[in-house]
């Protein structure tokens, strides 16, 4: 099977890298970059929509006008594989915007380049399939497996609302945090080293996949209010300690 990688950003060329380890990828990328795994070979868009699969690598806000550039074009049977951190809303772009013969497997690599800098083995990967055949299933399951990462499979609302309450929450707080100015310090604790290590993950994501996060996931609105709520609560708490200051 021929994958063809949409979309060498910070992730996409880290994928495309991780995946070339184990079969033949090609990429197309709007803003190629140097520096791109020289196993790769770049392809034109017009010559990636004729690969067997398409591993699509870009940001969540962008799925729509992506997903539509391709529609029309791919060859009947083809497959494509989304890779987005959430997971209702681009599953229900490619239901809605390809037709009945493209297949849809829709899938979440819990890491990326800063997480897996030091290798994948053992990491999850998110597996929804969606539309596809027993060939092409079974073809993904072996490709992870072989990548020796942990398929978690369920379903994208399954996995919108545990990842809400798991990424979701991390990369809020981890902005929150470094909205704080928090900076290391000699006198650090292995905890507040961790809470610095979290904003140091987080934050070198670029803002935008921050923003998509909280915008995408139908959840991340009630991880949020629940977020606050328990703030008010230990504020309201501590308001109750006597000889504290109201
Ligand atoms: O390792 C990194 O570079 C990441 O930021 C990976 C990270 C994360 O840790 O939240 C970010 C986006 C992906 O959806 C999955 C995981």
């Amino acid at each position: 099977m021929k994958l063809g990688v949409y979309g060498l950003g910070r992730f996409g060329a880290f994928w495309a890298s991780r995946l070339a380890d184990f079969t033949d990828v090609v990429a197309y990328s709007r803003t190629p970059k140097s520096g791109i795994d020289s196993r790769i070979e770049l392809v034109s868009e017009d010559k990636l929509v004729d690969c067997d699969a398409v591993v699509l690598c870009v940001a969540i806000s962008a799925m729509e006008d992506v997903v539509r550039r391709l529609a029309g074009r791919l060859k009947p049977g083809a497959l494509v594989m989304d890779t987005c951190s959430v997971k209702v809303y681009p599953v229900s772009v490619m239901k809605r915007l390809l037709p009945e013969s493209i297949q849809i497997l829709g899938t979440h690599p819990m890491f990326g380049p800063d997480s897996g800098r030091n290798g994948i083995t053992g990491l999850p990967l998110v597996y929804s399939p969606v539309r596809t055949d027993a060939s092409a299933d079974s073809f993904f399951r072996d490709l992870f497996n072989s990548m020796r990462l942990q398929l978690v499979e369920m379903s994208p609302d399954e996995h919108d609302k545990s990842a809400a309450y798991t990424q979701g929450i991390t990369h809020f707080l981890g902005r929150v945090l470094q909205d704080l100015h928090l900076e290391p310090s000699p006198m650090a604790t292995l905890g507040y080293s961790k809470l610095l290590e979290i904003i140091e993950q987080t934050c070198n994501d670029p803002e935008q996949l921050f923003l998509d996060l909280q915008r995408y996931n139908p959840h991340t609105h009630e991880m949020r209010e629940s977020l606050k709520s328990s703030l008010d609560r230990f504020m309201t708490k501590l308001k109750e300690v006597p000889g504290l200051p109201a």
